[in-house]
């Protein structure tokens, strides 16, 4: 069987565009825009993307899955539908197509009235069609067109008479990008399928010299952990985007999907330029970087789809089921919810007691999900009270792609900088936070843990400056969330109750703890994060998150019902804060 590529030798390239200029009429054209201030992140502009595909009623593949993934990719998907195509997820049993002159009038109905910025080019069926499609392309250019070349569906169906191989070699040279798998690059290159990685790059590398095409050798079809997707460029460069492979049936229509994705993205990437270049002389042209980030934004967000597509229970189970595009977005709109937090409303548990802070069952709602057991006992009954409030939270923390993939060593470096950036920057503040518990605490045991508290979050923040964070690219600012978490930490320190104070820093501590044993508990020689998992589970921080929660239960006991509730309810938005913390790389890096 085939295998895994090996070393990532595609580094991203800076080489000159292998895609055309765009043609004229597909500039930023429209109304005239106000010049853009610097450094203000501008919202981007839309790019309209054009499918030419063939059909799916079962919504997974063809156009329907086309357009489900330019809007996913933040474009807005038309179509042109080359042939009427009766399948499901188990296969295809009727093929029909119209009349070549519906297929012109319905280009001529698209390009009469709309500006085209990119193009994805999907099942074409047969050598008329794709002479016609060839020949309307060659006469309204469009700045970006990528071929997915079908040739048979997941299914094993034949999409493509056989005769019609020559003419689809043909279109290569006239498109920007071809999305191939192995099979079809085969096809293409007239060669026997590819049995591993660099036999199906030495392929595309072929092809692509010889068409001036980027071709993107897909990893779908091989085997090995990484399913990633390579653009190999004409001029023998390459790029590589890694994506661990899922054990899914849920694969019906990745290949158009990843295609009108990418498409898509290229077109983000232009629309991109030409705003610039509307302001400098620059020209609009996409360069192999472009490209790249184009891969490793649908590459990643087909990740994510695939991964959700069993939930969506479409189909009967006895094929491939289609992925979920929307899995992302729903995450997104979820994530950006500014309706309060449940434990700040609730007024009275599920048997209808009010929650006035009179015992450890009248602080908090009941957690739908049992917390299960914590690695550090809780102190007594008030920390009991607390750690069982946050199971759902905590169940949440766990299942996190962050804390997943940092768990099983498949996070991107890229996600694992953004986390490390926020973290020093959450650090000086949190060590600001337990400088002031420590002003206010009342015993000189107390004083002394926060003081030590503030003491080693501030050196750890010096580490993490002189080590993790020396070589890698730092944004500078706090995000939104680590902003809200410190400030949150900050006045409840110092402008609260003390008890609130101390319940609303004990997640940092706990939580973290907790987290960090089941991350070690993963960690080898060989893990990619081996040495940063090596940090957690020592036996002193251990010891602190004890002394923090024999605290903060003396705090409890000595307090009154209503300060009870006010620091319960603190303590379970700094847990959602946790969790927002650890979940924030997935939502700022696409
Ligand atoms: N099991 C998997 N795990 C993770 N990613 C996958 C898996 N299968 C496919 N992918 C992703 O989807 C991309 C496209 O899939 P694939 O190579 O199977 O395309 P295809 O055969 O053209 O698809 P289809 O014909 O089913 O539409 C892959 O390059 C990879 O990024
Ligand atoms: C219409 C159409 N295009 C492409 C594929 C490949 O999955 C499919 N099954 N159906």
């Amino acid at each position: 069987m085939a295998e895994q590529p090996t070393a990532p030798s595609c580094a991203p390239t800076s080489n000159p565009s292998t895609l055309s200029n765009p043609a004229p009429g597909a500039s930023a054209s429209g109304t005239p825009r106000a010049p853009q201030t610097a450094q203000v992140p501008q919202a981007a502009r839309v790019p309209r993307v054009l499918s030419i595909a063939g059909t799916d009623p079962s919504g997974g593949a063809g156009i329907q899955a086309d357009l489900k993934s330019i809007a996913a990719s933040g474009g807005y998907g038309m179509c042109v539908t080359t042939s009427l195509v009766a399948q499901n997820t188990c296969g295809v049993r009727e093929v029909f197509t119209p009349p070549l002159e519906f297929l012109t009038a319905q280009l001529a109905a698209v390009f009469d009235d709309v500006t085209v910025d990119a193009v994805k080019i999907g099942m074409l069926g047969d050598a008329d069609t794709i002479r016609t499609v060839r020949t309307w392309l060659s006469e309204h250019p469009v700045p970006v067109v990528v071929l997915d070349p079908v040739m048979i569906a997941s299914s094993g169906d034949r999409l493509l008479q056989a005769e019609a191989e020559q003419a689809l070699r043909d279109l290569v040279p006239l498109v920007n990008v071809i999305t191939p798998n192995i099979p079809e690059l085969a096809v293409l290159c007239e060669k026997e399928p590819a049995q591993t990685f660099d036999e199906a790059h030495e392929q595309a590398a072929n092809l692509a010299a010889a068409t001036g095409t980027t071709v993107i050798v897909k990893g779908g079809h091989l085997c090995g952990q990484d399913a990633g997707n390579t653009a190999v460029f004409p001029d023998g460069t390459c790029a590589h985007v890694r994506t661990p492979r899922l054990d899914s049936r849920n694969t019906h229509g990745t290949g158009c999907s990843l295609s009108s994705s990418l498409a898509t993205r290229l077109g983000v990437e232009l629309l991109q330029h030409a705003e610039v270049a509307e302001h400098t002389a620059e020209q609009s042209v996409l360069t192999s970087e472009d490209t790249h980030r184009a891969l490793q934004w649908s590459t990643r967000w087909l990740h994510e789809s695939i991964a959700a597509g069993a939930g969506l229970q479409v189909g009967s189970g006895e094929g491939h089921g289609p992925v979920d595009h929307a899995a992302r977005a729903r995450r997104l709109e979820a994530a950006a919810s500014a309706y309060p937090w449940h434990h700040l409303l609730a007024t009275t548990d599920s048997e209808g007691n009010t929650l006035d802070g009179t015992s450890p069952e009248r602080l908090l709602p009941v957690s739908p999900v049992p917390a299960g057991e914590a690695v550090v006992k809780p102190a007594g009954p008030w920390t009991a009270a607390l750690w069982a409030a946050g199971g759902e939270t905590w169940h949440q923390i766990l299942d996190l792609p962050f804390v997943r993939a940092l768990g099983d060593g498949t996070l991107d470096e890229d996600l694992f900088a953004f986390y490390l950036d926020q973290d020093a920057l959450y650090l000086r503040d949190y060590s600001r936070a337990l400088a002031t518990l420590s002003a206010r605490a009342d015993t000189a045991e107390a004083q002394v843990h926060w003081a030590a508290g503030a003491h080693e979050a501030i050196a750890a923040e010096s580490q993490l400056h002189e080590g993790w964070l020396a070589n890698r690219a730092r944004l500078g600012g706090p995000s939104p969330i680590t902003m809200g978490y410190t400030n949150f930490l900050r006045a409840s320190a110092a402008g609260d109750d003390y008890v609130v104070g101390a319940a609303a820093i004990l997640p940092c501590y706990w939580l973290y703890e907790e987290v960090g044993a089941v991350l070690s508990s993963q960690n080898h020689a060989d893990h990619p994060y081996a040495e940063w998992l090596s940090m957690y589970g020592g036996e002193e921080f251990a010891a602190d998150v004890a002394r923090s929660l024999a605290e903060v239960e003396r705090a409890f006991e000595a307090a009154s019902p209503a300060q009870r509730v006010r620091a319960a309810q603190a303590y379970l938005s700094a847990c959602v804060y946790e969790r927002e913390f650890f979940d924030q790389a997935h939502r700022a890096l696409r």
